[in-house]
């Protein structure tokens, strides 16, 4: 199995407030994995340590088996952070201008193949299940769709690993579930790894299906078909 996260040993502190103690994780291609925990636990601290904005003060981090301080190929790793930004309702630009402006950039001096650019965008917004919202205002959509185009976005580039931060923050129940199935069949069907913060631990844990516990400096992680929710807040 192709390992994309493994961390050993790690420890981090902000001066001497110690965050992280010792932590080791693994994290395989096609995995689903949740981060939960208390405020404060870790958890975005974890996430900037993997994407090298922290850097560790002990231990070791590797991403696609190469130290985070080496890897440089951050194409494949796409990043959704807890800041989403929404578009209100007058911003002068389609679902189809969105997603194209990020394929111009990366298809530079292509840009005239028009066909395939057309074809890169429905196939994006396809696996979103956004397809039908291709001409529409992207100021009109609810904070759900929104959340969808972003995700689109980011799948241009065909990363390997989606990192996000908590992106749901304000989604109703109904919205934060249907963007969990979406992730899920991500990770399914196209093998994509995806590492989710979320305070949800009910709904993620009937989509995730690896559950990362965060607490006191500590990480443990449980498989989610063994995860006792109970257990996990008694101890
Ligand atoms: N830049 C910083 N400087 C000092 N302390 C920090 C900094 N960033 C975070 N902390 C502290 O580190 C601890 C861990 O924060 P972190 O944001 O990683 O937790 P979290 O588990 O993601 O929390 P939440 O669920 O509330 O988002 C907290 O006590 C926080 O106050």
């Amino acid at each position: 199995m192709k390992e994309i996260i493994e961390i050993n040993n790690l420890c981090f502190a902000y001066k001497e407030d110690t965050i992280l103690n010792k932590i080791n994780l693994k994290i395989n291609q096609g995995d689903f994995a949740a981060f939960i925990g208390p405020n404060g636990s870790g958890k975005s601290t974890l996430l900037k340590l993997i994407t090298g904005s922290l850097k560790p003060m002990q231990g070791q981090i590797k991403l696609f088996n190469t130290p985070v301080e080496e890897f440089n190929d951050w194409a494949k790793v796409g990043y959704v952070s807890q800041k989403v930004r929404s578009f209100n309702d007058s911003f002068p630009a389609t679902v189809r201008e969105i997603i194209g402006a990020s394929l111009y950039r990366k298809m530079g001096f292509f840009k005239l193949l028009t066909n395939k650019l057309e074809n890169e965008i429905d196939r994006v917004l396809d696996l979103v299940g956004m397809l039908d919202y291709k001409a529409r205002q992207i100021g009109n959509l609810s904070g759900g769709q929104q959340q969808r185009i972003f995700i689109a976005r980011i799948l241009i580039n065909q990363p390997e690993i989606i990192l996000l931060d908590e992106p749901l923050v304000g989604l109703d129940i109904k919205a934060q579930e249907e963007f969990y199935r979406l992730l899920n069949n991500l990770s399914q069907e196209l093998d994509i790894t995806i590492v989710m913060i979320s305070h949800d631990i009910h709904v993620i844990s009937n989509q995730a299906d690896k559950i990362v516990c965060f607490k006191k400096g500590q990480v443990f992680t449980h498989q989610a078909e063994n995860f006792n929710y109970n257990d996990y807040f008694r101890r």
